[in-house]
């Protein structure tokens, strides 16, 4: 069972004129930016494990990053990073299994064998979709990702009880959807292809993932997404 339904504002991104926040006084802080499906991962798992006390987000604009970021906090300088017990902790895949592992609150992972191998099959595989879906932009979507888009509908009956990869939501679910909120808008909106015709479990899943306030309080404005992408990647 996901926590209670806890709504918050969400704080202004900080940008290069904004000072740092104590870094290492003892507060877990996930940096991060409303706009990055990597970092979008990791709250949604934050938000679903009811962490939001426990873990404060700091969102940077990624446009106009301060230099303590990368100079104070994560020389990588990329979110998401998870600032937790002294330590700097990135990439988006670790971050979500670290959460699952480390805090209290609902897990997201079976204890199931079969949904385990599974689930980390699928785990490994969220690359290659998200690079095939970025990449389709610069030729045609409607050939190039109908093999992963394929992949993932079958990949979805492969467990009945629930309209997740693995039954229930885990962190499968969680790495795939700020992908595919993505790329169905821009996929519609541009190319006028529909990823979820004739794939009903998609289709079933996304709405489904809709219906997970953990997820729903997460999701950016459509027309923020195609700006985005028109700039970025088109
Ligand atoms: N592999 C990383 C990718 C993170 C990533 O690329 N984040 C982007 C924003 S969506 C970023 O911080 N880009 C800043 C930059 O590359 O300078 C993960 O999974 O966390």
């Amino acid at each position: 069972m996901a926590s209670p339904i806890v709504v918050e504002d969400r704080p202004a991104p900080l940008d290069a004129t904004a000072d740092p926040p104590a870094v290492f006084d003892g507060t877990t802080r996930l940096y991060t930016s409303y706009v990055c499906p990597f970092a979008q991962r990791v709250w949604i798992t934050r938000n679903f494990k009811g962490l939001q006390e426990k873990i404060k987000l700091v969102p940077l604009d990624l446009g106009n990053r301060p230099d303590w970021y990368k100079e104070k906090v994560y020389p990588e300088n990329k979110v998401p990073a998870l600032e937790h017990n002294g330590k700097i902790i990135g990439e988006s895949l670790d971050l979500i299994k670290y959460l699952d592992n480390t805090f209290e609150g609902a897990s997201l992972y079976p204890e199931d064998h079969a949904k385990r191998e599974f689930g980390d099959e699928l785990l490994k595989y969220a690359d290659t979709f998200y690079k095939t879906m970025y990449a389709s932009l610069k030729g045609d979507p409607s050939k190039e990702t109908p093999p992963v888009l394929d992949y993932l509908e079958n990949a979805l009956y492969k467990f009945d009880d629930g309209p997740f990869f693995l039954g229930q939501l885990s962190l499968v679910d969680i790495a795939y959807i700020p992908f595919m909120e993505r790329f169905q808008i821009v996929l519609n909106e541009f190319f006028k292809f529909d990823v979820t015709a004739e794939r009903p479990k998609l289709s079933a899943w996304i709405k489904e993932l809709n219906k997970v306030d953990a997820y729903a309080q997460t999701k950016i404005d459509p027309k923020e997404i195609m700006e985005i992408f028109k700039k970025k990647f088109m």
